[in-house]
């Protein structure tokens, strides 16, 4: 699938803060937005009952990692938010992942919609190098991913997190339906800061990204609608 919308990382501290970027936009206009922890460990699920309650679209991006029965509670717990789409990390195992799913689906609510689940494989922030050094897996970072959505899609999750760089080797070891959302986008010339596997969003485009994550390159601009919309006009072919 191709989701038109550019996803927004909400990366601010408060919902102040959040309602004065949102001010920037016209009201017609419903975001996909990205609620992080930084945002969600300050203000707790009251942030996901606003944005809900405006119309938007929200991915719960809180990379759940821990013991399989704890994951499983949780996302027991977050499902009840009535989130669109929530995370966890691929690292955790195939036997967290099941449980994850298996808590999301008792949590939600009869008749709602389940959220979608995925998984990250390896960070955007994260380089062959750095794998290597941090994390000792010896293997090239590409077969690291590849793993990883592996192990996602025998755990029975919809996707995973990952650079755009290995979208395509992604769907063609899982399914071309197997969701790859990529963050690490930055628009030609913009910053990198922290981001280490970037493409544009025209290359995310043409690779076959099913979502891409935008967050500084439209949250700490000057003119914030501007930039979501020239990302989304680039990110949907529209020149
Ligand atoms: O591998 C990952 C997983 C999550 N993220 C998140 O996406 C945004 C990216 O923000 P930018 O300002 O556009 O760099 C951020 O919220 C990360 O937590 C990621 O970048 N990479």
């Amino acid at each position: 699938m191709h989701e038109s919308r550019p996803m927004v990382a909400l990366d601010f501290p408060s919902l102040r803060d959040v309602k004065n970027f949102l001010l920037r936009f016209d009201d017609h206009e419903k975001l996909y937005v990205k609620v992080g922890m930084e945002l969600l460990y300050q203000e707790g699920p009251v942030v996901v009952d606003f944005l809900k309650f405006q119309g938007h679209d929200v991915f719960l991006d809180l990379k759940l990692h821990d013991i399989p029965n704890t994951v499983g509670s949780a996302m027991k717990g977050l499902a009840r938010l009535g989130i669109d789409m929530i995370n966890v990390h691929a690292a955790g195992g195939i036997e967290m992942m099941q449980q994850a799913k298996e808590g999301l689906i008792a949590g939600t609510p009869a008749g709602e919609k389940v959220a979608d689940l995925i998984a990250v494989t390896q960070l955007t922030s994260t380089s062959q190098e750095s794998m290597q050094h941090d994390q000792m897996i010896m293997t090239s970072l590409e077969e690291s991913v590849l793993h990883y959505a592996k192990c996602t899609d025998e755990a029975g999750l919809d996707g995973v997190v990952c650079s755009a760089h290995e979208v395509q080797k992604i769907k063609s070891v899982t399914r071309p339906d197997f969701i790859c959302l990529t963050p690490g986008i930055r628009p030609a010339g913009a910053a990198k800061g922290d981001q280490k596997r970037v493409v544009t969003p025209e290359e995310a485009r043409t690779i076959g990204s099913d979502y891409i994550v935008v967050g500084r390159p439209i949250t700490r601009t000057e003119n914030p609608m501007q930039a979501y919309q020239t990302i989304k006009n680039e990110w949907n072919g529209h020149f």
